[in-house]
């Protein structure tokens, strides 16, 4: 079924190319390819380069992105995976924990995009996954990328966090 079209932002620009990490769960590992080529092809576009790691299913992906992050080494990263409804109430475990581990990370200031699938049907997956399709993949990446330009340029209007801080204390 066809729907309202969606606003797209133009895609950020970076003096240095972001380093991003790709954590990508393939528990299905079609969709898992697509959403994986959507991302390259969207960060190689903004300048960037990647790595790509696999977690076996979308609830490690937060602690694969909090573990990562703490070594200091990437600008941003993308969850990519895909969870599909099953018979039980597991499928909303994996869902919103997934998300909310996510979230939780990027309100912490990681620059993450959240690019798991969350369908009724390996269908919904498949239009979503693809790259000439709805290319959610690419969408992730593209979120992380403008999570990183904010970042970078608050940073270089000596906004970041200590500086905030210090002007708060002037009162
Ligand atoms: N059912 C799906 C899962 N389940 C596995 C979990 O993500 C996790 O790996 C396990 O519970 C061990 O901690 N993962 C998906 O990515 N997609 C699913 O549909
Ligand atoms: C998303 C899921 O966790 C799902 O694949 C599990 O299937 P089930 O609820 O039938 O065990």
């Amino acid at each position: 079924m066809a729907g309202p079209t969606h606003h797209v932002l133009a895609r950020p620009e970076f003096d240095e190319g972001p380093k991003i990490l790709i954590v990508v769960s393939p528990y299905y590992k079609d969709i898992a390819d697509n959403l994986v080529a959507g991302a390259m092809a969207e960060i190689e576009a903004a300048g960037g380069s990647y790595e790509v790691i696999e977690m076996p299913g979308a609830l490690e992906l937060p602690s694969a992105i909090g573990i990562a992050a703490r070594m200091g080494e990437y600008d941003g990263f993308v969850a990519l995976g895909c969870v599909i409804r099953g018979e039980t109430t597991h499928y909303d475990t994996v869902c919103n924990d997934s998300s909310r581990g996510l979230t939780l990370l990027g309100l912490q200031g990681i620059c993450i995009g959240n690019g798991i699938l969350t369908v009724e049907n390996y269908e919904q997956a498949a239009v979503r996954a693809d790259p000439q399709g709805q290319n959610k993949g690419g969408g992730a990446a593209a979120a992380a990328l403008h999570l990183v330009a904010l970042s970078r340029n608050l940073k270089e209007q000596g906004k970041g966090l200590g500086f905030t801080a210090d002007r708060l204390g002037e009162g």
